[in-house]
């Protein structure tokens, strides 16, 4: 297996140059003996100097059999683990990628605001970084409002469905990722509610970003109670999947008879069928249902559509 040797002073100038160069083998691990440091190389004949070295099958870094995931948003990555330990050994394989300048591990989303527990595990302290997706491009803060790439199918098929001149309140925007990517597509009106000051800012930024079709009026505050200002909406978005059941009564209210509600709840199979029935005795007809992604052994997190009958 070939590798780069450098004395130890020099190696993470080297794996950085070789970053650059995208040069690095990820599938193993960067040795260090002591005195030389040796990065694993998926070429020959580079402007290196280069030993081959026969990789223990011990070296191999193999993530996908580590029991957490990981993230990556712009140029951080965000690593879901239990211990640091096993956050530095997946960190060993990620800033080996080209674009990834920070890692941290992410030790919980907590609070109200859902923002993460950040410890740096590798990198530059920095928090911002510029996201792209389907065609928007967003700032993030990643320490202070909620941000996931997770549901970027979700949205998309959302901001498919979505028609010219509909008005939409989006109850839990965070930094704005459904409604700028539906504002970025429609030519609809979107009041978009967040409860945290940080990241009612940081979409106003993303306002400026992007170029949109549609347009967006963000406001900082409780949307169960917000929403009580307007009527006759075409449609609801509800991403808040651990707390968003609780403020549907008030959504069904703002909603137009035939409007839909985009509705998203992390739960058990028992919750969700409870769920289902409830909203229908409220007169909320289910018209769409399908997992996102596992959230726990039991539970998933649903992404479902109600029509107001
Ligand atoms: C799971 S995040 C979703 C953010 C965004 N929709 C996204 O997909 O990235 C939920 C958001 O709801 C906000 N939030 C929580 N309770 C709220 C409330 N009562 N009123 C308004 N926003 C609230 C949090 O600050 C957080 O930004």
């Amino acid at each position: 297996m070939l590798h780069v040797r450098v004395d130890k002073e020099n190696g993470q100038e080297t794996i950085n140059k070789l970053r650059e160069l995208d040069l690095i083998n990820r599938e193993y691990k960067i040795l260090n003996d002591g005195t030389y440091v040796y990065i694993p190389v998926n070429k020959n004949n580079i402007d290196f100097y280069t030993v081959d070295i026969e990789g223990a099958p011990s070296n191999r870094i193999e993530p996908e059999k580590i029991s957490f995931s990981y993230d990556i948003i712009g140029s951080i990555a965000i690593i879901k683990g239990k211990t640091i330990e096993d956050a530095k050994y997946l960190s060993d394989f990620l800033k080996t990628r080209k674009n990834i300048k920070t890692i941290y591990l992410d030790k919980g989303i907590t609070g109200e605001f859902r923002t993460r527990q950040l410890t740096l595990i590798y990198g530059e302290p920095v928090y911002k970084t510029i996201y792209r997706e389907n065609g928007i491009r967003l700032m993030v803060d990643v320490s202070k409002a909620y941000f996931s790439p997770r549901l970027a199918s979700e949205r998309l098929r959302i901001a498919k469905e979505v028609s010219d001149g509909e008005n939409i309140v989006d109850m839990f925007a965070g930094i704005g990722p459904f409604s700028i990517l539906i504002a970025k597509n429609r030519e609809s009106s979107i009041v978009a509610m967040d409860k945290n000051q940080n990241a009612i800012d940081l979409l106003l930024e993303n306002l400026k970003l992007n170029r949109l079709r549609g347009e967006i009026t963000p406001v900082a505050g409780d949307s169960g109670e917000l929403i009580q200002q307007y009527e006759n909406v075409d449609r609801i978005i509800m991403n808040l999947p651990h707390d968003a059941s609780e403020f549907v009564g008030v959504a069904y209210k703002s909603l137009k008879i035939g409007g839909l509600i985009n509705y998203y709840e992390i739960c058990d199979l028992p919750t969700l069928e409870g769920r289902m029935e409830s909203f229908r005795e409220m007169g909320l007809e289910l018209v769409y249902k399908r997992v996102v992604h596992g959230f726990s052994k039991y539970q998933n997190m649903y992404s479902m559509e109600f029509r107001k009958l």
